[in-house]
């Protein structure tokens, strides 16, 4: 099957400044690939070059099997949302989602098809006499993305859409617009600043830093083995334990040294017997620390440790405790009976931990 975006060794600065070094990049139809990043990365860069807003320094970019690098927006097969809506004030839910059909000369009886289709996907089909001004943040979002809809393009490019709606509606409209990619199986490209949209809506993504692609993979991939010390830390939340450590194999297994608050080592046998160097970072996801008595896998070995500070969050209760010399999380039951200023014996799923090198920052095993 051929990509439906292809992106190869795409470069682009603004005056002196390189904004993006070499960007690769493809998906296949029916991907939802999300860019995230944090603020400054040049996602939304990445993005506009995409749209062909930005022109760019070198590379190319291939949409539907067609090189469009240096083609017109309208002409690349494409449909944008933006974060600030772009609605026509004086016009109409329903003449807002048909205008640019209109400008394309397309037959009223299409328009009148086309615009029934979008209203009921989108369920805005009350809202269609009304004028941008009438409607709720969200139901602005709805008409914003009806206009995309009906244009039926390659490709729909979102740049953060959510970002202007309230916690609780970010949240619903996320479902509804992984609801609608599910119906349509249509190809996205979408930027986000917020990890957990991107772990919730992507099929595949692009973790980004200062321009350079970090990590690509699915949400499962990214999270489970990240590739560098930065995604570690920037996918998840709380986010992954970065934990200094001594590692040393015997041949069969590797012990794990890690030093606790009082000075007193903790140490945990890992059954692989991994190729590690001496000085590791060991990155454990806070749910990957549990209390003993709800231990988890077969790879888990047991600890003690006095716990610093206990939070409570409804389904879960976080433990924070010093390990290495960093604040470090855990995930435990809401029954949990850690106590602040007390020891708690605590089990690390060792099947599920990352290594990582000090000096490089990239992933060891
Ligand atoms: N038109 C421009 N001229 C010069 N520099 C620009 C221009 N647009 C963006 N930049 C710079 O390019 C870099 C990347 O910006 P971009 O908007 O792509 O980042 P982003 O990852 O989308 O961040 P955010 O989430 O804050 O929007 C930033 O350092 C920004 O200041």
């Amino acid at each position: 099957m051929a990509a439906i975006l292809e992106i190869n060794n795409l470069f682009k600065s603004y005056g002196a400044m390189e904004i993006l070094k070499d960007i690769n990049v493809s998906i296949d139809e029916g991907d939802f690939l999300v860019l995230v990043g944090p603020s400054g990365c040049g996602k939304s860069t990445l993005l506009n070059c995409i749209a062909g807003l930005e022109p760019v320094n070198g590379g190319q970019i291939a949409i539907g099997g067609k090189d469009m690098t240096n083609v017109s927006p309208k002409d690349r097969d494409i449909a944008m949302v933006f974060q600030s809506y772009a609605l026509y004030p004086t016009m109409t839910v329903a003449k807002n989602i048909t205008f640019g059909m209109k400008v394309r000369g397309i037959a009223q009886s299409v328009q009148d098809e086309k615009l029934a289709y979008v209203a009921q996907q989108l369920q805005i089909e009350p809202l269609l006499k009304r004028k941008p001004g009438q409607l709720s943040g969200g139901q602005r979002q709805r008409v914003a993305m009806g206009r995309a809809l009906v244009r039926d393009p390659k490709l729909f490019l979102f740049d953060e859409p959510l970002s202007n709606l309230d916690a609780k509606l970010r949240v619903e409209m996320r479902t509804e617009i992984k609801a609608l990619h599910q119906r349509l199986g249509a190809s996205m490209v979408y930027v986000t600043h917020d990890q957990i949209e991107a772990m919730t809506l992507a099929t595949k993504i692009v973790v980004m830093k200062a321009g350079i692609i970090q990590q690509i993979g699915t949400p499962a991939e990214i999270y489970n083995r990240p590739a560098n010390l930065f995604v570690a830390d920037f996918m998840g939340s709380p986010a992954m334990n970065l934990i200094p450590a001594k590692a040393r194999s015997n041949g069969t297994s590797t012990e794990i040294e890690i030093t606790r608050k009082d000075g007193a080592p903790i140490i945990l046998t890992d059954t692989k017997n991994r190729d590690l160097p001496e000085d590791v970072i060991l990155g454990v996801r806070p749910e990957d620390i549990a209390d003993a008595a709800a231990r988890g896998g077969p790879d888990s070995q047991e600890a003690e440790c006095v716990i610093d500070i206990v939070e409570p969050a409804g389904a879960d209760t976080f433990a924070v405790m010093q390990l290495g010399g960093k604040h470090v999380t855990a995930r435990l039951h809401a029954e949990t009976t850690a106590t602040a200023g007390v020891a708690q014996r605590l089990a690390v799923d060792l099947g599920k931990v990352s290594y990582f090198s000090p000096s490089t920052g990239l992933r060891l095993n």
